[in-house]
């Protein structure tokens, strides 16, 4: 199977009259690949009606109250969850031939192919140290060339000099975060998804990897997909924005529109100077409970 070859001006991420449901309550929102909604409607968290959306190509971030679905949405565009009525194209692919993908080694790399996924919390079971796992990674992934420079570039642009000879389960949250990151610019496939993939780092950090990161998926027209709590990361570091509305909404457009006060407030519908502290206090606990 190939995929279609996209125009700079064709939506990423297409939703069609996308009805999507989780059997029941569960607290880990990532459940395995390939499950798909139950059919029984008494035992059901339904998260999106009929959703029909179109995601602009370029870098997106996804922004909302906990809970609104930017996860799901995020797993559905990424063809780790299937809908239970409606279609969803990724890069012109309707995910649904990803069906199987979990079952199908082939079908499984044409999908990561297509699109990779950095989860919320990522672990890992290997021994290897981690500069063994960027090598691997690289000389496995997708990309079409590996110049050596490139390598060496993301290690040091993600501050990860010092961590090469540790396992994942020895690195710091923050540091385990940057060595995610690298590993999916590594891996070389079409769109990037990211769960909030800075959460752990400090302020200063979270600037310079996100530079880093938004500067490099743009001079390689990768595109990006990311959920972020922090607004002002959003603000500085997307091309557009999905505003996810507590009642059930998404809007998309450019950031600088859809970060407006009244639009955020209406959304989230808190004060935003009562968001910026729920979010430094969100912050602060992340940070003592061993960030970076
Ligand atoms: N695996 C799951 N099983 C059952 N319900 C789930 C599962 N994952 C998420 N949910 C529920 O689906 C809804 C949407 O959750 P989702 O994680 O997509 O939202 P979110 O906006 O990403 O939240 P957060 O910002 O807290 O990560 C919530 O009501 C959540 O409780």
């Amino acid at each position: 199977m190939n995929t279609p070859a996209m125009s700079d001006t064709s939506p990423a991420i297409r939703f069609r009259g996308v009805d999507f449901f989780y059997p029941q309550i569960n607290e880990d929102p990532q459940i395995p690949d390939g499950e798909s909604a139950a059919e029984d409607p008494d035992a059901i968290t339904r998260v999106f009606r009929d959703l029909s959306i179109d995601v602009p190509s370029g870098i997106t971030s996804l922004v909302g109250q906990n809970g609104t679905g930017k996860s799901t949405f995020l797993l559905l565009a990424a063809a780790r969850l299937f809908p239970a009525a409606g279609t969803i194209e990724t890069l012109g692919m309707d995910t649904a031939a990803y069906r199987g993908a979990h079952l199908d080694p082939d079908l499984e790399d044409e999908r990561n192919r297509l699109v990779s996924v950095v989860y919320q919390n990522m672990e890992f079971e290997t021994e290897a140290p981690i500069g063994e796992l960027f090598e691997f990674v690289y000389a496995n992934g997708y990309r079409a060339e590996k110049p050596a420079e490139l390598l060496q570039t993301i290690i040091s642009e993600l501050e990860l000099h010092d961590d090469l000879q540790y396992r994942t389960q020895e690195l710091s949250k923050g540091a385990l975060q940057r060595a995610v990151i690298a590993f999916s610019l590594l891996y070389g496939s079409r769109l990037l998804v990211m769960d909030e993939p800075v959460f752990a780092l400090e302020d200063a950090r979270k600037e310079r990897v996100f530079r880093f990161l938004t500067d490099f998926v743009r001079s390689e027209n990768t595109a990006l997909l990311y959920s972020a709590h922090e607004l002002h990361l959003s603000e500085q570091y997307s091309d557009n924005v999905l505003l996810f509305d507590k009642q059930g909404g998404i809007e998309v457009g450019p950031a600088s529109e859809m970060l407006e006060r009244e639009k955020v407030e209406a959304a989230f519908q808190v004060p935003l100077t009562l968001l910026y502290r729920k979010e430094r206090l969100y912050r602060e606990t992340l940070q003592n409970s061993g960030g970076q």
